[in-house]
């Protein structure tokens, strides 16, 4: 249950439950709500149902039970309100391969029933915001993918829409081209003042770029919260400790004898591996390596991993975000 403050909401998400034939869960219950003014990433694995969410909230799926609400409008209910305020860069480019980048958001501004001095003069604006100046006039067959996404999310704002939702947006980049789209959106964010739901597996991206996150997996939202925030509560850092051999026979054993260590708060073994959460890593180190030594267990690497996304999801998901 997602606990809700006084301030504005622009996108509310009430127990959505969607399942698509062959009786796959897609969306379990999921819960959450957007902030006016704010970037708020949706993290999850492949087939968490980010994308579900996001067809659902842009109106192209029904849910089978659930509420959701974009700017007070019912998705279900309203479908045609929801879709004058809102727009859409989903994971697929919708650039036309046969046009110019200026012809693609000219015809974009038109399918919105946008045109003359108020089009072109937007068509410029975002032609300067996304730097795509030189290439403007150029077949869009010769831009890269970098070049692409931003004509793709330029597309999708061209109506000055006041929700955007940003499907995965940097999958498939370079880290230069990424970093740039990163400083992008951060900048639409504010000086267009719009608020944006971001899909992503990357946990960097959602560090990065949101202000609220959600970590959801198998449909769910498994918990909320500041990147800071999240971050800040797991209060130590995380010591990887990888053994030579698997000494299943021993797991307890050495569980319950780390466990009892003054600083250590948890002790997970799994296979060859024991993850430590602790308050300090760098000073507790020594001690724990002495104590597995004791134990005449062979060690073949040892790592201590700060605060950062990737614990906070390995301690509410128990796993490992995969690509
Ligand atoms: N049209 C569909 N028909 C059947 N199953 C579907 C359909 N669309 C999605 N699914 C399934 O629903 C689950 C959630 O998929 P969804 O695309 O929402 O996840 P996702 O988090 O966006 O994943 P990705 O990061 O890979 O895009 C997955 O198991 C997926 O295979």
């Amino acid at each position: 249950m997602v606990l809700k403050d006084e301030k504005k909401y622009d996108i509310e998400v009430n127990d959505l439950v969607k399942t698509y034939k062959g009786s796959i869960n897609a969306l379990a219950g999921l819960s959450f709500s957007i902030r006016s003014g704010t970037i708020y990433g949706l993290l999850g694995p492949n087939g968490a149902g980010k994308s579900t969410t996001v067809k659902i909230l842009t109106t192209l799926s029904i849910p089978d039970s659930g509420e959701a609400k974009v700017l007070g409008f019912n998705v279900i209910s309203q479908p045609d309100k929801v879709r004058s305020v809102i727009g859409c860069v989903s994971q697929r480019s919708g650039v036309c391969f046969e046009s110019t980048g200026r012809e693609n958001l000219t015809l974009q501004g038109q399918l919105h029933g946008m045109g003359g001095k108020k089009l072109n003069d937007r068509v410029d604006e975002l032609i300067n915001i996304f730097k795509l100046n030189e290439a403007a006039n150029r077949s869009t067959l010769t831009y890269s993918g970098g070049m692409l996404r931003k004509l793709d999310i330029a597309m999708g704002i061209i109506h000055n829409p006041q929700i955007l939702f940003l499907d995965e947006p940097t999958t498939g980049l370079d880290p230069e081209a990424r970093s740039a789209l990163w400083g992008l959106i951060t900048d639409l964010s504010k000086m267009e003042k719009i608020t944006i739901l971001l899909t992503s597996h990357y946990l960097d991206e959602i560090d990065r770029l949101a202000d609220c996150l959600a970590i959801i997996d198998e449909g769910k939202v498994v918990v909320e919260g500041s990147p800071k925030q999240l971050k800040e509560e797991l209060k130590g850092d995380i010591i990887k400790v990888e053994f030579q051999k698997h000494y299943s026979n021993n797991n307890a054993h050495i569980k319950n004898i780390l466990q009892e260590q003054q600083g250590v708060k948890e002790v997970e073994v799994k296979g060859r591996e024991v993850m430590l959460q602790v308050s300090n890593g760098s000073t507790i180190l020594p001690n724990i390596l002495q104590l597995i030594q004791s134990l005449s267990v062979e060690v073949l690497s040892v790592e201590v991993i700060p605060p950062s996304l990737d614990v906070v999801y390995l301690k509410y998901t128990g796993k490992s975000i995969e690509i």
